[in-house]
């Protein structure tokens, strides 16, 4: 198995002073699904947001360690984070269009990217579309507002911007806990079908989702790593107490 991300030694906090990672060691493997799950305030969103680094649109925020991607600390200043998070993208719990077309949201990033040619632009967001399984209801209506989607299609329309740019890894923050169920079992299986070309990190509360489409499992508690694990393992016989009581639904 490859490694995509690997997280060594990672401590990070917020305004300077609240310690909300500690310690962190952990792998995300190529082109596989890791879920990140544990009770309210565990760090689990202010994880995902140290892998493409978030944290830094708010001063003050410090992080200690090392995030290895493609051989290199993508913590270290010198890093160029438009560039890094294009090729680790996000999609957020609320789904974020932008007030303009469904066309000008996935073209965005490629413009931004420099990508100008009108053939490739209307390629390249036709696959966009088509990959984030809503080409089929949207194609007769590029031109109109995104913000008319339903809240289900307004999220396949992130993922499709998202991915528009040929993220190597996609970070997803309880994409579905805004959605319908018929919403979220369409982003769960569209989540499943796009780890065969990216990789994907999703945080979610909903311990079913977990394990319906991850395959490695972290459970986090108080800012640390409890533990890692195949999903399968971790949701049947977890190494640590703790594991096993927040799985059993004994706290959360
Ligand atoms: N912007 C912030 N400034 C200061 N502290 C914060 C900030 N965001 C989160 N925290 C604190 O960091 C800790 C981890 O929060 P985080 O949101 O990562 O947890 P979580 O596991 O994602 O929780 P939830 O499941 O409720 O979203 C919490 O103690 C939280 O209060």
């Amino acid at each position: 198995m490859k490694v995509e991300i690997e997280i060594r030694n990672l401590n990070f906090y917020y305004a300077g002073k609240i310690h909300a990672l500690k310690n962190i060691n952990l792998q995300i493997q190529k082109n596989k699904v890791t879920a990140l799950i544990g009770p309210s305030g565990c760090g689990k969103t202010t994880l995902l947001r140290c892998l493409n680094r978030i944290h830094d649109l708010y001063p003050g925020n410090r992080y200690e360690g090392e995030i290895i991607f493609e051989g290199k600390n993508i913590l270290a200043r010198e890093i160029d984070l438009i560039e890094l998070r294009s090729r680790i993208g996000m999609v957020f719990q609320k789904p974020t269009p932008f007030p303009m077309s469904i066309f000008d949201n996935v073209a965005y990033g490629l413009r931004l990217r420099g990508i100008k040619n009108k053939k490739e632009l209307q390629e390249r967001v036709e696959k966009a579309l088509k990959e984030a399984a809503l080409w089929e209801e949207v194609k007769d209506k590029l031109n109109q507002s995104a913000l008319g989607l339903s809240g289900g299609q307004q999220q396949r329309l992130c993922i499709a911007r998202a991915i528009a740019v040929e993220p190597e890894v996609l970070l997803f923050d309880e994409p579905t806990s805004a959605l319908d169920p018929i919403s979220t079992g369409k982003i769960e299986d569209l989540i499943i079908q796009l780890k065969s070309k990216i990789t994907i990190v999703i945080v979610t509360h909903n311990m079913q989702q977990a394990a319906r489409i991850s395959d490695q499992t972290a459970f986090m508690y108080l800012g640390e790593l409890i533990e890692i694990g195949s999903t399968e393992k971790i949701f049947t016989n977890p190494e640590k107490k703790l594991t096993e009581e927040y799985i059993t639904g004994r706290f959360g």
